[in-house]
């Protein structure tokens, strides 16, 4: 495992980069985007970004970091990167290295420049004012262009991430730094909630369409920032309110000042956040993500009732929206379906003849419970069909004489920019074959996708239309800003 330490006194002289590790592609996923976690006024920044973290580790385990600034010891910035998840990366010895009160953190799935240490985050420069450290989740769609342009006027860059730029955009406006960060906000195109943090000061940002959840709360007199809610019940914060899309918080010694950098062009918060992403004990807009996916399931059950005698949720994901379609029906929900928790990034994957022999490393069927049973089976996403096509096959050879599958989206057809690693378009079963089609190759008895209208409703829930607004383009191609179809979304700048 590559690791980084590095202390900054005021006067920080270089950054040193290692060759890190590649990343491990062991199973067809539909991959996690990151988590940002950042404190504001606490004495124990890192720890409480150390819990933080983990609590968002769901969100990326390709690296994990964490920034501090010691105002005790001069603003002096301090920062810990590794490949790596949370507990890997950070002991109580490289915590205790990290002073300070203001920090920020970041864990990774990579969607643009690779698994590496170079980019792990946050990103830590030198500039003319002293020390800048960034650590964001989401992607900058424009992000090669803006880089192209900054390297044909001189700018050498550090790391193939598209987060750079911004470090780049800020440095080299003439203005101050408040003024160069809100231009060179409004220079970016994409989806992301960012915190970038300088001696003396921490700035927290979300897109102008909030498609990336990012959240503040409070824990005594200290402001925390998290990706997701869940972050501060386990640390004891008390949730204040959702970062607004277009808005701009500046914390420094005087306080904090809410501000914007861009007005609310048309709010589209990430639907696969609902569906997928986010953590059951999360909110995102105030609406708790268990309780939206359970609708789903039930929304589904109206939808696409078939009689069967269980119903079973992929683990973990599903299980709130299984829940759901049992409630709706009447049929039991029963646990056919059990995920090996220890199956984590660094197991190796079975060979193919190993596989063949029956080795299932990550889910395996429970016979005793599925046998001779007709089965309901709901997952919420099929995106590339490899995950649905194994477990309806696991759940035949355990014995299940029916296996219907429900799925709480609707189909998954277009890729994503906004800093969830979709496959490409032509990867992309829902893209190229109709329900049955689909049905067909995973084969299932049955198969029934969630409609976006259903979906969306579920999400609302009860108190009237959903009006807040989401971004549904994976399922109807309507993007909220200018994507370049073009270019290989995840590729490095
Ligand atoms: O159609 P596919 O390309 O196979 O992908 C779809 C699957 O990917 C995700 O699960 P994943 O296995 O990533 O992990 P999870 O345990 O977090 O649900 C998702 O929940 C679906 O089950
Ligand atoms: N998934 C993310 O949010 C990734 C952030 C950033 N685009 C990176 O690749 O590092
Ligand atoms: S395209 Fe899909 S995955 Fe990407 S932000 Fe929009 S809803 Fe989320
Ligand atoms: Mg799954």
């Amino acid at each position: 495992m590559s690791h980084e330490v590095m202390t900054l006194p005021r006067l920080w002289t270089g950054n040193h980069y290692n060759e890190g590790i590649g990343r491990d592609d062991m199973f067809d996923k539909l991959r996690e985007e990151c988590g940002v976690f950042g404190v504001f006024g606490h004495p124990d920044a890192a720890g409480l970004s150390y819990y933080g973290l983990h609590a968002l580790q769901h969100r990326g385990e390709e690296s994990s970091g964490i920034c501090t600034v010691d105002t005790a010891r001069g603003n002096a910035f301090n920062y810990h990167r590794g490949m790596g998840l949370v507990k890997e990366v950070f002991d109580k010895e490289k915590l205790d290295m990290l002073a300070g009160d203001r920090s920020i953190g970041h864990v990774r799935y990579s969607t643009s420049g690779a698994s590496q240490l170079a980019n792990a985050q946050p990103l830590i420069f030198r500039y003319r004012d002293g020390d800048l450290g960034v650590a964001t989740n989401g992607n900058i769609v424009n992000a090669p262009e803006i880089r192209r342009e900054l390297e044909m006027s001189g700018s050498i860059f550090q790391t193939s991430s598209d987060t750079e730029v911004i470090a780049h955009l800020i440095a080299r406006s003439p203005k101050d730094f408040v003024t160069a960060a809100k231009e060179a906000l409004q220079r970016i195109v994409g989806g992301f909630a960012f915190l970038i943090m300088t001696n003396d000061k921490l700035l927290v940002a979300s897109d102008p369409h909030g498609l990336r959840p990012l959240v503040m709360g409070r824990i005594g007199d200290a402001y925390v920032f998290s990706s997701e809610t869940c972050a501060f019940e386990t640390i004891g914060a008390e949730y204040v309110r959702d970062v607004q899309p277009g808005e701009l918080l500046i914390l420094d010694s005087t306080g904090m000042t809410e501000d914007r950098y861009a007005e609310i062009e048309r709010r589209a918060t990430c639907a696969m956040e609902y569906i997928y992403f986010a953590r059951p004990d999360s909110d995102i807009n105030t609406i708790n993500i268990h309780s939206a996916r359970k609708r789903m399931g039930q929304r589904l059950a109206i939808e696409s009732f078939v009689d069967a005698d269980i119903v079973t949720g992929v683990p973990d994901s599903s299980i709130s929206a299984a829940i759901g379609y049992a409630e709706q029906t009447g049929i039991p929900y029963e646990l056919g379906l059990i995920k090996n928790k220890y199956t984590g990034r660094t197991f190796i994957q079975p060979s193919q003849e190993l596989r063949e022999k029956g080795v299932k490393m990550k889910l395996s069927a429970v016979r005793k419970v599925v046998e001779g049973k007709r089965v309901v089976m709901i997952d919420d996403s099929i995106v590339r069909g490899t995950t649905s096509r194994r477990i309806v096959n696991l759940l035949r050879e355990a014995g299940a004489t029916e296996v219907h599958v429900r799925i709480t989206s609707p189909p998954f057809k277009n890729p994503c920019y906004y800093g969830i690693d979709t496959p490409d378009r032509k990867e992309l079963i829902a893209s190229f074959r109709t329900v049955e089609e689909i049905c067909k190759e995973i084969n299932a008895d049955s198969l029934s996708f969630l409609t976006d209208q259903g979906f969306v409703e579920s999400v609302g829930g009860n108190d009237g239309a959903y009006n807040r607004g989401m971004c549904l383009a994976c399922f109807d191609n309507d993007y909220p800003t200018v994507v370049d179809e073009e270019s290989d979304k995840s590729c490095s700048c």
